[in-house]
């Protein structure tokens, strides 16, 4: 994980500081934020015309750029000839910058924010709070958002759904999102419980920022994925009866507990945890993240959401990997997201006597 070549890249997690300042960055690059916001908002329309046909559809904007994004949907959703409603929270001449521009290129009525514009609506955007999210949902929003949560429209959540924290996956009052469109990279709260289950489907979409922003950003989180580890994967032999190795310390909820004090979410408290121990330590539940010493964090994403508990399989590959000279950080990577895979694969049912069976017909399939 030392070298960050090209491949890694696409996994990268950005907090949303770094989000903005991949923003920034874009715009001394020459991609202005018009054209952040056009592509942002074009984006949204267009994977919503590639899963529904035109039906009534609200799009609930908010006073920032979420809500830019949200106003250029609605004007692609309504030039393709779909009926289109649009209500803003707040006070539309106080909309600034590109928002502001976006906003008045919208020939529509803006309506004011309220469950009773959900009405006859068979799709629902929420554009209401995106990264820039600083406080518990409340008011006509949370009254609102609520009142589409219960409905059976569809939700497709621009970015995030509003309410979720992109830096941590809490939820301040968000409702589930059948679809969520993020741009550029996702954030660590698209994968973090409980926002992983409230964003539904997350498709990223390019927006125009170039790449090489990340090389000033310098990116420490990664959604797991076997890019960030294949190279580092020894020739398998599996072995059933591995010698137990120090570098990676895999935990429950409950193991964690005991062990360390930190508090916040998962992935601060596993960062704290391998900082403090020296060790990789991997927390496992429904958003697994495995940290290291050194700042760097992967989640894993393909771990069922409804999991709890240890998990006798994943420990006992990491273990065997490391048997076999893989460095800690990729051999937790590779055992969690493996176990993931054989889940996804074969069913929960299996268990560590199956693996000698199962772990080859999955790393073929990697290797092809
Ligand atoms: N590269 C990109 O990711 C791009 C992202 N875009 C979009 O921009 C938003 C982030 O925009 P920002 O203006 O920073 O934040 P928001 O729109 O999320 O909201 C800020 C606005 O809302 C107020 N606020 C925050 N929380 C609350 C609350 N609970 N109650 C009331 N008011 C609240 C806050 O004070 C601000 O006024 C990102 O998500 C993308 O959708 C770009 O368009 C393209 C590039
Ligand atoms: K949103």
């Amino acid at each position: 994980m030392h070298t960050f070549d090209r491949d890694r890249r696409q996994s990268v997690l950005l907090t949303v500081s770094q989000m903005a300042e991949a923003d920034r960055l874009s715009v001394v690059a020459g991609v202005s934020s018009f054209a952040l916001m056009s592509n942002a908002g074009e984006a949204v329309a267009r994977e919503i015309q590639r899963r529904w046909t035109p039906r009534p559809l609200v799009v609930l904007c908010g006073p920032g750029n979420n809500g830019g994004d949200g106003f250029v949907t609605a004007h692609r959703l309504a030039e393709a000839g779909w009926p289109v409603t649009l209500a803003m929270w707040g006070d539309p001449s106080a909309l600034k910058g590109e928002a502001k521009q976006h906003a008045q290129r919208w020939q529509g009525a803006v309506h004011t924010l309220s469950p009773a514009v959900l009405e006859g609506a068979e799709l629902i955007v929420d554009a209401v709070f995106g990264a820039g999210l600083a406080r518990a949902l409340q008011g006509p929003v949370l009254e609102t958002l609520t009142a589409a949560g219960r409905g059976n429209a569809p939700i497709i959540a621009i970015d995030i759904p509003s309410g979720v924290m992109g830096d941590t996956g809490e939820s301040l009052g968000a409702v589930a999102a059948v679809l969520t469109v993020p741009f550029f990279r996702k954030k660590p709260g698209h994968l973090l419980q409980p926002g992983r289950a409230l964003c539904g489907d997350v498709v990223v979409a390019d927006i125009g920022t170039p790449e090489t922003v990340l090389d000033t950003l310098v990116p420490q989180t990664y959604e797991n994925h076997p890019r960030l580890w294949l190279s580092d994967l020894p020739p398998i032999a599996t072995q059933d009866r591995a010698p137990r190795c120090a570098g990676v310390l895999p935990l429950d909820e409950d193991e964690f507990r005991q062990k360390f004090a930190f508090s916040g979410d998962s992935l601060t408290r596993t960062r704290a945890a391998a900082q403090s121990c020296s060790r990789v330590v991997v927390l496992e539940g429904g958003d697994t993240v495995i940290a290291a010493p050194d700042g760097q964090a992967i989640i894993n994403s393909n771990t069922p959401s409804n999991r709890a508990g240890a998990s006798v399989v994943s420990r006992s590959i990491i273990h065997g990997l490391q048997a076999q000279g893989m460095p800690a950080l990729s051999a937790a990577a590779a055992g969690m997201w493996l176990h993931g895979a054989a889940i996804a694969e074969f069913g929960p049912g299996f268990s560590a006597q199956d693996w000698p069976a199962v772990l080859p017909v999955l790393l073929r399939g990697l290797v092809n």
